[in-house]
């Protein structure tokens, strides 16, 4: 009997498939887990629940740790310590909460000393920790840029970082296929951000939920590993968790020789394995987009959300010619926020910073393409005096290759002012923020209000872009600027390659200097209940919240001052902060959760849709269960807030736009909602009828028992063991090769400053 054909897969069935260590019931699965970024903002409160329940980690292998969002871009020539370095007091408490966890668990970690340093989703694919094939988990939504290798990357909650630390695995439901084909010649001036930027502004800040997106065509095949980066790293600005794009030739030239890629026989058998990930002809993509590379322009925003793009030639929307009201609602508040009129030119739009940095667009190609346009500018080439213009390389090791190069002179020659590798204004965890009404150039990923400092306001757009606004201090389409220059030529510049730069010996990881137990023995047998406590969750009644928001971001919901607890707890305030406090007085504001009787509401109700949209802060979950609201309906939600709202026994209840309408209706007259899990169903007073809806059973099941998912996996001990088994004879890379001791890839002479 011939064997029976398997139908055609995507990329993203081929590697789910090759990481399921068990199915479940109802389509959910326990997957494993490659590789795990660690960063110091979404692991202290993991690491703490490992420690509280005596459990160890079980890859450190396979997990490699940094800091990255809370420290200082500042020289770090007289670095001594971060105790002094650090300086702000919360900043300093994260940064050193990670350097004792790494010690005590043993896990190999880029601190402020080491040249590798710097931001999670430029340091793995710089030192090939990512690898085609792979899932990759990191506490941090960009994990999405490491699908550019064609793996299935993306990011988790806390209570996830903690699942995977303790078993490196995480529950998953498998989403669907969506693939985005980019097709034809890009216009002169248009990179990579400008794609992705005009793809989020055709679907949507919501057009990719519940999807992978591939990217396919001729221009992502065109274009190098960090401009895939770029794009995959803003999947999660679309919407979807995970972007992916095909491994290639381009990919292997990029990871040959990187220290922690496999080398020898294992390349050419890890090559073989690669060179299968790709779609089957005819495989099945739930959606299928395509677009003409032709129809793309240079793009920035100009509103408070990704989606709020526009070419730079055209002027600033006019709400009044929006006809859904919703919309028309957003773009009015969108404008009122970034202190903008309709309909002037974008080009008229004058700047006070300038940020070229961040995981989108701090790589050594991004640097040099705002360098061209310098270059490009004359000799004379200034930033004006009132603009400051801010250069953060994505590491250490960017940071130095550029150095080599002479980029840092040029930026500097042009009033730039050159940082050290960091998140740095991204989001303004550390020193480098905004103040009130400032605007910014950003090559940065969020727009939303408030992300670079309460009150700033942020254009995104591309390196080569934010160069051009930082010379003339006015939003500028760099195709103006170059002339007849192409922005792809290259600069008069001696380029060097990355390699020469990765000569740092590669060590195995250190022993954990206090051991804990081993994860099989504190498994076995134990009640599926929680480290942390988690509530049950059965039938919730009382006051519901009306909120009349659109794509309520977790930025929104908690801000970054926020996030560099090391706790779980006493968020209450923190809670929607910048809506519910004045920020010149501090006084309460007229928020619907400032006013009674909504200020005891237990149940929030959003008539817009994607709630929870971008960053995988669980603080956002923990800053409403704080407050006491334990239930989020909406038309729907962001992929990660869901999922960290469920971890804590929070129910996030998507129904029907219209359903949320009425719902929000009925809060708004004031009447007492009850939201029956065991039913499912949410009752109203006044003999209306309740309104029935579905969950996933296996959430429902954990939420009505409080049931904690590190438990319930610790007791597939087996499965997991039998899975690394056939892991380490099938892809033996995969088992933390490069950390094995080899002999580091030998150190060329660097040519230090190139003539100019
Ligand atoms: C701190 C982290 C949770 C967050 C994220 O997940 O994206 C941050 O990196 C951001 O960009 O807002
Ligand atoms: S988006 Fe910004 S803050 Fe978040 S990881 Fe990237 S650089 Fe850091």
């Amino acid at each position: 009997m011939p064997a029976p054909i398997s139908p055609p897969r995507t990329l993203y069935d081929k590697i789910w498939d090759d990481h399921v260590v068990e199915e479940m019931e109802d389509g959910l699965a326990l997957i494993y887990i490659d590789r795990h970024l660690v960063h110091e903002v979404t692991s202290p409160q993991a690491f703490e629940g490992l420690r509280n329940a005596g459990r160890r980690v079980r890859r450190p292998d396979c997990t490699l740790a940094t800091v990255d969002h809370n420290i200082p871009t500042v020289s770090r020539d007289n670095f001594k310590s971060v105790d002094t370095f650090v300086t702000e007091p919360d900043s300093r408490a994260q940064c050193l909460a990670v350097e004792e966890n790494v010690k005590e668990f043993g896990l190999t970690y880029f601190g402020l000393k080491d040249r590798r340093q710097g931001i999670v989703h430029v340091i793995g694919p710089e030192q090939g920790f990512t690898l085609p094939g792979i899932t990759c988990v990191c506490g941090d939504s960009h994990t999405s840029t490491h699908g550019a290798f064609g793996s299935l990357a993306f990011g988790i909650g806390t209570s996830e970082v903690e699942h995977v630390l303790a078993t490196q695995t995480l529950l998953q439901r498998k989403g669907k296929n969506m693939r985005i084909t980019v097709d034809g010649e890009l216009t002169e001036g248009v990179t990579s951000k400008d794609v992705i930027l005009h793809i989020i502004g055709l679907i949507g800040t919501a057009g990719g939920t519940g999807h992978v997106i591939e990217y396919a065509g001729s221009v992502f095949r065109s274009f190098s590993m960090e401009a895939r980066m770029s794009v995959c790293n803003m999947s999660i600005e679309a919407g979807a968790r995970a972007g992916m794009i095909a491994p290639d030739e381009v990919t292997f030239e990029y990871l040959r020789n990187r220290p922690l890629a496999p080398k020898g026989e294992l390349w050419d058998r890890a090559e073989a394995y690669w060179r299968t990930l790709k779609s089957d002809e005819g495989a099945c993509f739930d959606i299928e987009i395509h677009i003409d590379a032709a129809d793309i322009p240079p793009t920035i925003t100009w509103g408070t959300s990704p989606q709020d793009v526009a070419p730079i030639t055209a002027t600033v929307p006019d709400p009044t010619t929006i006809t859904d009201p919703g919309k028309r609602a957003a773009a009015e508040r969108a404008l009122a926020y970034m202190g903008l009129q309709p309909n002037i030119p974008l080009q008229d739009i004058s700047v006070d910073k300038v940020f070229i940095g961040s995981c989108t667009n701090s790589r050594i190609e991004d640097l040099r393409s705002a360098v061209r346009v310098i270059l490009a500018a004359g000799p004379n080439a200034q930033v004006p005096q009132n603009v400051h213009a801010m250069v953060v390389p994505g590491s250490g090791l960017v940071k130095q290759h550029a150095e080599a190069e002479g980029i840092d002179v040029i930026f500097k020659r042009a009033g730039f002012d050159w940082r050290e590798a960091g998140c740095s204004m991204c989001l303004g965890m550390n020193p480098d923020q905004l103040a009130s009404g400032q605007r910014c150039a950003s090559t940065s990923n969020r727009n939303f209000e408030g992300r670079q400092g309460a009150g700033g306001r942020t254009h995104l757009m591309s390196p080569a872009m934010a160069a051009a606004a930082a010379l003339t201090g006015k939003l500028t389409d760099v195709r103006k600027f170059l002339g007849a220059n192409n922005i792809t030529e290259a600069p008069k510049v001696k380029l060097t390659s990355a390699l020469e730069f990765l000569t740092d010996p590669v060590l195995p990881p250190p022993e954990p200097q206090r051991p804990t137990h081993t994860t099989a023995s504190s498994g076995a047998g134990t009640e599926a209940s929680s480290t942390s406590g988690v509530p049950k969750f059965v039938v919730l009644k009382g006051v519901a919240a009306p909120l009349h928001l659109s794509n309520v971001d977790t930025d929104m919901i908690i801000p970054k001052q926020f996030l560099k607890t090391l706790k779980r707890t006493g968020l209450s305030n923190a809670l929607f902060f910048a809506l519910r406090f004045d920020p010149k007085t501090g006084e309460k504001t007229d928020f619907v959760l400032n006013r009674s009787p909504y200020n005891r509401a237990n149940i929030l109700v959003c008539d817009g849709p994607n709630f929870g949209c971008g960053s995988s802060r669980e603080h956002a979950a923990w800053s409403l269960n704080d407050f006491g609201i334990r239930c989020v309906i909406a038309p729907s939600f962001g992929e990660i807030f869901r999922s960290n709202a469920m971890q804590n026994g929070m129910l996030p209840l998507p129904l029907p736009a219209d359903v949320c309408k009425e719902l929000a209706a009925d809060a708004e007259a004031g009447v007492e909602l009850e939201v029956d899990l065991e039913k499912q169903e949410v009752r109203r007073p006044d003999g209306k009828p309740a309104i029935p809806f579905s969950t996933d059973p296996f959430r429902r099941h954990c939420l009505l028992n409080g049931l904690d998912d590190i438990a319930l996996t610790l007791r597939k001990e087996e499965s997991i063991s039998t899975f690394e088994q056939r892991r380490t004879a099938d892809w033996p890379w995969l088992d933390g090769f490069g950390y094995k001791g080899r002999i580091p890839v030998s150190a060329p002479k660097i040519n230090r400053k190139t003539e100019w």
